[in-house]
């Protein structure tokens, strides 16, 4: 049997944290090192490649700046930052399929920049019923991040109450079911760099997978 990454038997030493609350916040998923490669392969990212993120799907598509301000860049596997992140994510959807039997299916994430002053208001990641994403995935790429530098994601309760506001520190890691939890992230007072990412179960409709983005 081949050994587990340890950032993946990391959370599965917390998974029933995971199935108890609905999220589970791991602090140090990454070790610095391979923070810092993520960090400055985003930062080396030519401007035109990040697209003005949209919000809704397919037809009902726009991009809607006083939802979110946001810029993303899809990962795919054309280089080994990306490659490596996507591979050690699959590691992780293999781990709790085998764990909650959740049928992930697959996983899709991108690199997100909120440039100074930049937010994504109160959303959920997904509609009972009417999307394939199940899980969400956050992971923070920022160095020596501060209480004052702002930037929280907030993630609220049933009845609105605040339930963490959580600093979008280098190497933390945030899991959530994609369907219950209304989140936000505030300004910040310094560019944030992140990955978003979903874990999708297959509805597929006619042998055709849901698209999501
Ligand atoms: O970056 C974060 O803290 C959360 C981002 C988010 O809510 C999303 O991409 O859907
Ligand atoms: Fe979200």
């Amino acid at each position: 049997m081949s050994r587990l990454h340890p950032s993946i038997a990391l959370i599965m030493a917390n998974i029933d944290t995971l199935v108890d609350n609905g999220y589970l916040i791991v602090p140090d998923f990454l070790a610095p090192n391979e923070v810092a490669l993520l960090a400055n392969y985003a930062q080396q990212l030519q401007e035109d490649r990040w697209q003005h993120a949209a919000i809704g799907r397919e037809h009902s598509k726009t991009t809607n700046s006083q939802v979110r301000r946001d810029r993303i860049k899809w990962l795919d596997n054309s280089t080994t930052a990306e490659a490596d992140y996507l591979a050690l994510m699959e590691s992780l959807r293999l781990q709790i399929n085998r764990a909650l039997f959740m049928g992930l299916f697959d996983y899709e994430c991108h690199l997100a920049w909120y440039p100074p002053g930049s937010f994504y208001r109160k959303h959920l990641d997904a509609f009972k019923g009417r999307s394939n994403r199940v899980l969400t995935s956050v992971f923070y790429l920022n160095q020596d991040w501060s209480a004052d530098d702002g930037g929280e994601l907030v993630m609220y309760g049933n009845n609105g109450e605040v339930l963490e506001r959580i600093l979008p520190e280098a190497g933390k890691l945030v899991l959530f079911l994609s369907d219950v939890f209304v989140h936000e992230v505030l300004p910040g007072k310094r560019q944030r760099l992140s990955i978003s990412g979903w874990f999708r179960v297959n509805n597929s409709i006619g042998g055709r997978i849901d698209p999501s983005r």
